[in-house]
């Protein structure tokens, strides 16, 4: 569980009491009913890829054990259940589908046939984050293939360059907006959108969302009030200028009254705000780890402008949550839908061969919970023992050298037990190449010291004023929530989450969020999750024991490239590093087979 590097010992006796209580093959039943409403809206965003669900059994992973199958049934009977109301119910997901899984990350098609099968599901809003806009060839594929989402697949501010009947043009990559009524006859004007966000491929536009706002198309699409406004799109609802605002400020200054609720992501944190009593920006997470279920009702027809009633509830994504909610059981939850999906789910991970273990890990290793240098964490056992001996160049060997990466190319936790191919790409699903240089080697041990000082450029939007909110967002998220329980542990007393009536109860490690709206968002009451506050940007792996002065092989992950060759220039501006000087090294090996490697020969 451990946490500070040599403290942490109450933290780590406190987690260790937690965890004794609870029979730990027992997942917690909820017991507040969700508040429906006239309006309710399931949210979902940054899936990367795991729609098989959370399936090592270290805690909080069973937490997050149900499968898009399994999602699917509880829409179905979700959807089912407003009806039975003369409800609204949406569902809406927030981009970030690609890299991160086995399913996503093996190659282009196994991507592709992912997206089919997250696309089984209905979804009535939807739209991309940053990462199908990484490659050209991703976001081709989303543009050649928006038709199949009916209109519901939102691009709003993003568009693609591509040739047709011999020209070549810059359009969006699917629609723009989407006008369309409700099952109970709710008018709702939906956009999609995505944050300001600067490191996509080439012949990729993102306008920025507060460009967006004053373009003409949007100013009509605005014009006629609907019954609610919905806005999807891959960007916090929180920060100093969240990029929503302004889009939010556009409508209302139009829409004084009409509902907008505003559904986001990127930041992969649990997260609410109201703008003011008739919106709200709602965030659910990552991973296939939250299920969010936001609700509200409507003005009455004779407005009075009063307050609406929003509320939001952050589910664990299980069964169990399914089920409570739903008021199914084992008999009657699973629908063919649901079944269908995780068949496909299963076949296609057969055929991509990602479930055969290369090796069997002899413990977890945790990307979060131990500072970097610790022997548990990810960081440390990729920079000091899976670097080292995987990553070779045959025509350098013998050249000391030194490898400098970007602590955010590794993405989760690596479990005990089994590892596989699945769980190799989940921890780092990049095809990051590696690049050498010539420098002296006391330059090269001190640019990464002058990297983490300035930060990773690539980490947030590049927004200026928002940036810094952006930046660690989910770091400092975990942080928060392990501190504020140590804080109210060890000063013997508790925090609020914990005065409810099932503080008693014993419970089970999971995120505990605090967030910027009323009442309480987890549907489950946990303990935090051990966090580490010592986390850095970029990583390297160990000196090779020679003088200062000496000239090494500097290797470089590509994706850290910027950075190394910024910091490089404020530390030796004279020598003019550029990528002309940077060889391909160990070619042919990326980041994403490294562990595998490693783990066929250590594991
Ligand atoms: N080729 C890549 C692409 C991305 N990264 C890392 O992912 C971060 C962005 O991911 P979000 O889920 O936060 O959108 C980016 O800042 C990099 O840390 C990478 O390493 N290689």
């Amino acid at each position: 569980l451990a946490v500070g590097k040599e403290g942490g010992a109450a933290e780590r006796a406190l987690a260790e009491d937690v965890l004794a209580l609870r029979n730990p093959s027992e997942l917690p039943v909820p017991h507040r009913p969700l508040e429906w409403s006239d309006v309710n809206i399931i949210s979902t965003s940054d899936t990367h890829g795991w729609l098989r669900g959370h399936q090592h059994d270290t805690w909080p992973e069973p937490n997050y054990s149900g499968d898009w199958g399994t999602f699917a049934s509880f829409a179905t009977h979700m959807r089912a259940q407003a009806d039975a109301r003369g409800v609204d119910l949406l569902l809406v997901d927030a981009g970030d589908h690609h890299d991160g899984s086995g399913l996503v990350s093996t190659s282009r098609e196994s991507a592709e046939a992912a997206d089919g099968i997250f696309g089984l599901l209905h979804y009535d809003v939807l739209t991309l984050g940053n990462h199908e806009l990484y490659q050209y060839s991703s976001a081709k594929w989303l543009y050649d293939n928006h038709k199949r989402w009916n209109g519901r697949y939102l691009t709003s501010n993003v568009n693609i360059t591509v040739e047709e009947h011999g020209e070549v043009v810059s359009v969006p990559i699917s629609d723009r907006v989407a006008k369309f009524e409700t099952k109970q006859g709710n008018s709702v004007t939906a956009f999609g959108v995505l944050f300001n966000f600067k490191a996509h491929d080439r012949n990729i536009t993102v306008q920025a969302p507060v460009k967006m706002a004053q373009e003409a198309w949007f100013q009509e699409a605005i014009a006629d009030a609907p019954d609610y406004f919905v806005l999807v799109g891959h960007m916090p609802g929180r920060g100093l200028t969240s990029e929503w605002y302004p889009v939010y400020q556009a409508i209302r200054k139009v829409h004084p009254l009409v509902p907008i609720f505003v559904f986001g992501g990127h930041t992969h944190v649990r997260d609410c705000v109201q703008y003011d009593d008739r919106s709200i920006a709602v965030v659910p997470g990552c991973y296939l780890e939250t299920i969010a279920f936001t609700s509200s009702n409507l003005p009455p027809a004779e407005d009075d402008g009063r307050a609406l009633e929003i509320s939001r509830r952050y589910l664990d994504a299980n069964p169990v949550t399914y089920k409570w909610h739903t008021g199914t059981t084992d008999d009657d939850f699973d629908t063919q839908l649901g079944l269908n999906i995780s068949q496909s789910l299963d076949n296609l991970a057969h055929e991509l061969k990602i479930t055969r273990p290369f090796g069997v890990v002899p413990h977890d290793y945790f990307l979060h919970r131990h500072p970097y240098g610790h022997p548990r964490s990810v960081l440390t056992v990729f920079a000091e023992k899976v670097i080292p001996e995987v990553v070779c160049d045959r025509e350098r060997h013998g050249h000391p050298r030194v490898v400098i990466g970007n602590a955010g190319s590794l993405r989760f936790d690596v479990f005990a037990g089994p590892f596989d191919r699945n769980d190799e790409l989940t921890v780092s699903p990049f095809n990051t190449e590696f690049l050498y240089t010539r420098l002296p080697a006391g330059l090269a041990g001190n640019i990464t010291v002058e990297m983490n000082r300035a930060g990773a450029s690539k980490f947030a939007p590049s927004v200026d004023d928002d940036e810094a909110y952006v930046r660690h967002v989910y770091n400092e998220w975990l942080a928060s929530q392990w501190d504020r329980y140590v804080q109210s542990n060890l000063l013997g007393g508790s925090d609020e989450l914990s005065m409810t009536s099932d503080a008693k109860k014993p419970r089970t490690l999971g995120y505990v969020t605090h967030d910027a709206c009323k009442g309480r968002g987890d549907d489950i009451e946990h303990i935090p999750v051990p966090y580490s506050p010592d986390q850095v940007d970029f990583i390297r792996s160990p000196m090779p024991d020679v003088d200062p002065e000496e000239v090494i092989d500097v290797v470089v992950m590509d994706f850290a490239m910027e950075d190394f060759l910024t910091a490089a220039s404020v530390l030796a501006p004279e020598r003019k590093v550029s990528t002309d000087d940077f060889k391909t090294y160990a070619e042919g090996t990326t980041i994403n087979d490294v562990f595998g490697l490693y783990a066929r020969k250590q594991w």
